[in-house]
């Protein structure tokens, strides 16, 4: 057994790779966004039983590669780039850390907001550059206005409770979530997303990246959104058809948008919303924190050992398990 733990991407928090050092295992990192085939041949050289996932995709080919390999552990929520029907088949549990970057999200959501809304950026190079310019640069007061949230999850719930602190109401869009989820924050429930649409002055985007909501956010969902409305992704980039983002802002139908995640990541140096200021960015970095990366850091490499060591693991945590479930459950019906 090689007693290795590979990180796909930067260090742990170092809380998180001491509980590592701790059971007697040591961690290997793959560069940042190193392809398939890189962390295919990190899997066979290190023996790794256990992946804490962070960059770069997990297909079949890379679980093929590694057949010691017993559970991926996803640092932090979004499991897009893990073919998690794939783990299923192959038995593999793979973990999430739900609830443990969210205030950090959040918060990251509402600085983009703020800052689209009050125009900081550009206000700021502006005065950087020797400009006292207020003409033309106004703020928009925010409180009032109608915050949707798509998706009504941990980092959801996060944003929308600091959104009604600043006296925004709020309406949501989950066909998944309960009541509660709703009820406890006072969010008015959509029956779709076009209701969700229709009725936000800003749109904060709160769900996974699956097939069914990759470019969800298409130019007939943007045209149904309110003249004026803002834009905050802090979930995937590809839940947006970015070009049609862009011509709604530069059409004027919306008024900005603040985005820490890309369709592509990293994007490419040309990519067109480097060139409109009304656009604000940053570089997937809304649950790097401090407090969010040891938290999340913790609960992946927890989740790992409860694994190896056969412990239980919450199971809300596994977040294949129905896929698991039903790949163990095929074999038997076959028999019958
Ligand atoms: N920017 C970052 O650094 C960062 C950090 C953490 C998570 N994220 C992203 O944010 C997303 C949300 O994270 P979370 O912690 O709130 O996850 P979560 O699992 O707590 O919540 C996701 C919610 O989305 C809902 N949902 C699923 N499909 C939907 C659909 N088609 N329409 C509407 N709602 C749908 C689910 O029912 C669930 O309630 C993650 O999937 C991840 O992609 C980004
Ligand atoms: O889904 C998440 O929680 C984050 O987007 C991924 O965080 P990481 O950069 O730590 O993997």
């Amino acid at each position: 057994m090689s007693k290795t733990i590979l990180v796909t991407g930067p260090d742990l928090d170092p809380s998180a790779a001491q509980l590592v050092a701790d059971h007697g295992y040591k961690t290997v990192h793959t560069p940042p966004y190193a392809d398939s085939a890189v962390i295919s041949e990190y899997l066979q050289q290190t023996g790794a039983e256990g992946i804490v996932s962070r960059m770069g995709r997990l297909d079949a080919a890379v679980m093929d590669a590694a057949p010691q390999l017993k559970v991926i552990s996803k640092h932090g929520v979004g499991v897009d780039n893990i073919d998690i029907q794939a783990a299923a088949d192959r038995g593999i549990p793979v973990l999430v850390a739900t609830g443990a970057n969210a205030v950090s999200v959040a918060e990251h959501a509402i600085a983009l907001l703020l800052s689209c809304a009050k125009r900081i950026l550009p206000l700021d190079a502006g005065l950087r550059d020797g400009r006292w310019e207020k003409p033309g640069f106004a703020g928009r007061e925010i409180a009032g206005s109608t915050m949707g949230l798509m998706g009504m999850g941990a980092i959801a719930q996060a944003t929308g409770r600091m959104a009604k602190g600043l006296g925004l109401t709020l309406i949501g869009y989950d066909p998944y979530a309960p009541d509660s989820a709703f009820e406890e924050l006072g969010v008015t429930r959509c029956d779709s997303f076009d209701e969700l649409l229709a009725g936000s002055n800003v749109l904060s985007l709160h769900c996974p990246l699956t097939p069914q909501t990759r470019q969800i956010l298409n130019a007939e969902a943007i045209a149904r959104m309110p003249e004026g409305a803002f834009v905050v992704n802090t979930a995937r980039g590809g839940l947006i058809d970015e070009p049609a983002l862009l011509a709604a802002i530069q059409s004027g139908h919306l008024a900005g948008a603040g985005l820490d995640t890309f369709a592509v990541e990293p994007p490419e140096a040309d990519h067109p919303f480097f060139a409109e200021p009304r656009i604000v960015l940053t570089p997937h970095i809304g649950g790097v924190t401090r407090q969010a990366g040891a938290r999340v850091g913790v609960d992946a490499v927890r989740g790992i050992f409860q694994i190896l060591d056969g412990e239980t693991v919450a199971p809300e945590r596994i977040i294949n398990r129905k896929l698991l479930a039903a790949a163990q459950a095929e074999p038997a019906q076959m028999e019958k």
